[in-house]
């Protein structure tokens, strides 16, 4: 049996999914040859500690009693520098303008030689190359499929299944939110306030959600596929950005009587980076609707291969951490 150590830095939606997963597959990864201790668990207000392997549930019951896990005054830096582990899976809040905490705790993660999974989209918006360099002169793995369509796979996906399939473009819809916002105005005609408070409570919306509606979020995962993807060395100012806060209901209806979605389509190349509000026929592959994402993937050896799956949820974006847990250290 393998032990693999880590940490959970950020226990909001995504990190306390990551903390169900785990449990929910313990059995599962230890039929696979795989012990997963997790010796912290960190969010705002401190961390929870322990090297013999912290109480997952405990945790979760105390963040949702108390608001916290804070049973000690140190930051996820903090945890990197003082606690043996391998792994940081790192989930705190996505900042475009400073990288916020995410990448602090991934430099301080590389330079103590651990390797690190993330949903976290700021950092490798601002600072891609920088990362994979610290990540490669530590000779750690990094891995960030939930960064991009949540659960569906798009990165490993386009790097590893498709190996050897130049991409030439990849284009849908890469934010649930927004999503769940346009099919809920036209089908139930639900208040665009009210389907964006119910978005923040199910957990699918970004910390600050004005980062789904103004098209942010779909933009940071642009840059991050036009990186991963394309080898580009592109950042946020690359990207022509237009959100869905002027999509009024009459538009919808308007679309959708004369046969067509509007849907928050985001699209990168070579070429262009952007994403807009655009008309989709209604019986397109890329007319999803929920917090589905969509991604149509046009290769140069296999033609269009498109993928559907849940953009956004706690429990669904856990689910590609799992697996780029498992590509590291599985067999
Ligand atoms: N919610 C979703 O469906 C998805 C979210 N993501 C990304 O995953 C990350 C986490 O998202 P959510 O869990 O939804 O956010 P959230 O707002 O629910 O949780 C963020 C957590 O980070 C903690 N935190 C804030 N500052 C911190 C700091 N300095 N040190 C340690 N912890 C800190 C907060 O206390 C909270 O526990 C974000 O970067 C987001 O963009 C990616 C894919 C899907
Ligand atoms: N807020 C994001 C979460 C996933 O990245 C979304 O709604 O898609
Ligand atoms: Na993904």
């Amino acid at each position: 049996m393998k032990t693999v150590c880590c940490s959970i830095l950020g226990f909001g939606a995504i990190g306390q999914g990551v903390a169900e997963v785990l449990l929910k597959k313990k059995e599962y990864l230890e039929n696979i040859g795989l012990e997963v201790k997790v010796v912290a668990v960190v969010d705002s207000k401190g961390a929870t500690i322990n090297p013999e392997g912290v109480d997952l549930a405990n945790c979760l019951a105390r963040k949702r009693t108390d608001g916290t896990v804070a049973l000690e005054n140190l930051s996820g830096v903090e945890v990197i520098q003082s606690v043996a582990h391998d792994l940081v899976i790192e989930t705190t809040p996505t900042n475009i303008r400073t990288g916020g905490a995410g990448l602090q705790n991934m430099f301080a993660a590389f330079q103590t030689g651990k390797d690190v999974i993330t949903s976290n989209k700021g950092p490798l918006t601002l600072k891609y190359r920088e990362l994979m360099e610290a990540a490669k002169v530590a000779g750690s793995h990094f891995r960030f499929e939930a960064t991009v369509g949540g659960s569906m796979p798009i990165i490993n996906l386009s790097n590893e299944v498709l190996a050897g399939n130049k991409v030439k473009s990849v284009k849908g819809i890469l934010n649930g939110t927004c999503n769940y916002i346009l099919t809920r105005m036209l089908e139930e005609r639900a208040s665009y306030n009210d389907i964006l408070a119910e978005s923040m409570q199910l957990g699918i919306a970004e910390t600050d959600p004005t980062y789904d509606v103004e098209g942010i979020d779909t933009a940071c995962k642009l840059v991050i596929l036009a990186n991963a993807i394309f080898g580009l060395d592109a950042t946020y100012s690359d990207v022509e950005v237009t959100g869905i806060t002027k999509v009024t209901p009459e538009a919808l209806e308007m679309a959708y009587e004369r046969g067509h979605v509007i849907k928050l389509i985001g699209e990168v190349s070579r070429e262009r980076i952007h994403v807009a509000p655009r008309l989709v026929p209604i019986n397109h592959p890329l007319a999803v609707g929920g917090t589905l994402n969509v991604a149509s993937v046009e290769t140069e050896l296999a033609g269009e291969i498109t993928v559907t799956g849940k953009g956004a949820g706690p429990i669904e974006t856990a689910s590609a951490i799992l697996s780029d847990l498992i590509a590291i250290y599985g067999n």
